[in-house]
């Protein structure tokens, strides 16, 4: 099994969890961020997962795995702890499906990465499964390095370069504005805000002039 990275919209997407225990709820955690419609099959589930149900997060179905259960996933997650039931969810995926097999990294055809976000920032690693440790571990060391200020960091770029496009500068000066504003310096706030000043009348000016592009 080879695996390519990708980020995915699960909007309005079935997604069904087969699977109530610790795992499952791992994998609720992550998908509960994407607005995808969340079925969970178990007969018994954990106490967040049945507090998500009351919340009406989630739909929780109270029974044991049924084929019919799968229909029109879009994404099956297999988290039970019976290799048998496991084996059958992965018969019953519908075809084009993407399949994650909790307890089987060569089985299915998605992983979930070890994963962490900074706003608009996203950091995942991987090790198609050769060592979740291991992905786990090089995660808690890059959330060392990549800190909470890449939030505010990452406004501050996404803000820069809607103003850049505004600017009508040459694409080799807005190139040059956009790979300054990579220097650690501008992590702080101050410094964000004294650029989006002098960018805005750059942006104002070509706008005065009707210069400004896109
Ligand atoms: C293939 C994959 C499928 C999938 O689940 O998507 C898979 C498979 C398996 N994991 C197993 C065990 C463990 N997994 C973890 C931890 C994580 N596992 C995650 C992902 C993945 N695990 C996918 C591959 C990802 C990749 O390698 O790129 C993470 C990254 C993300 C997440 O789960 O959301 C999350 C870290 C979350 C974080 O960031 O904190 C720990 C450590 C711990 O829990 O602390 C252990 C115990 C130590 C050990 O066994 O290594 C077993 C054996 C089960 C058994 O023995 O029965 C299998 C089955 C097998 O190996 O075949
Ligand atoms: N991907 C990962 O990171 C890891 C995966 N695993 C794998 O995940 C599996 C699940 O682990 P845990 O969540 O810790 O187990 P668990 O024992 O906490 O939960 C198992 C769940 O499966 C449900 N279940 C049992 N039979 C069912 C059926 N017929 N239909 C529907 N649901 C059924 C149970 O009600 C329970 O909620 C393990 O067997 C293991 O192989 C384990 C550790 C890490």
């Amino acid at each position: 099994m080879t695996v390519i990275p990708i980020m995915i919209d699960l909007e309005d997407k079935k997604v069904v969890v087969v699977g109530g225990g610790k795992i499952a709820k791992r994998k609720l955690d992550v998908l509960l961020d994407s607005e995808a419609e969340l079925i969970v099959i178990s007969p018994s589930v954990t106490k967040e997962i049945n507090l998500w149900a009351e919340e009406e997060k989630i739909i929780w179905k109270q029974k044991e795995f049924e084929p019919q259960d799968a229909e029109e996933a879009f994404l099956l997650v297999i988290a039970t702890d019976n290799p048998t039931v496991n084996a059958a969810v992965r018969k019953a995926a519908p075809p084009n499906c993407l399949v994650n097999a909790s307890g089987e990294a060569e089985s299915g055809n998605v992983h979930f990465p070890a994963h962490f976000k900074r706003g608009k920032l996203s950091i995942a690693v991987a090790t198609a499964g050769a060592s979740p440790m291991l992905a786990k571990m090089i995660k808690q060391e890059l959330q060392m390095q990549f800190d909470e200020s890449y939030e505010q960091y990452l406004e501050f770029l996404y803000s820069a370069r809607q103003l850049l496009k505004q600017t009508g500068l040459p694409r080799s000066a807005k190139e040059e504005y956009l790979r300054n504003f990579l220097d650690q310096s501008f992590l702080h706030p101050e410094i964000q805000q004294q650029a989006l000043g002098e960018l805005q009348l750059l942006a104002n000016k070509a706008g005065d002039s009707g210069q400004g592009s896109n």
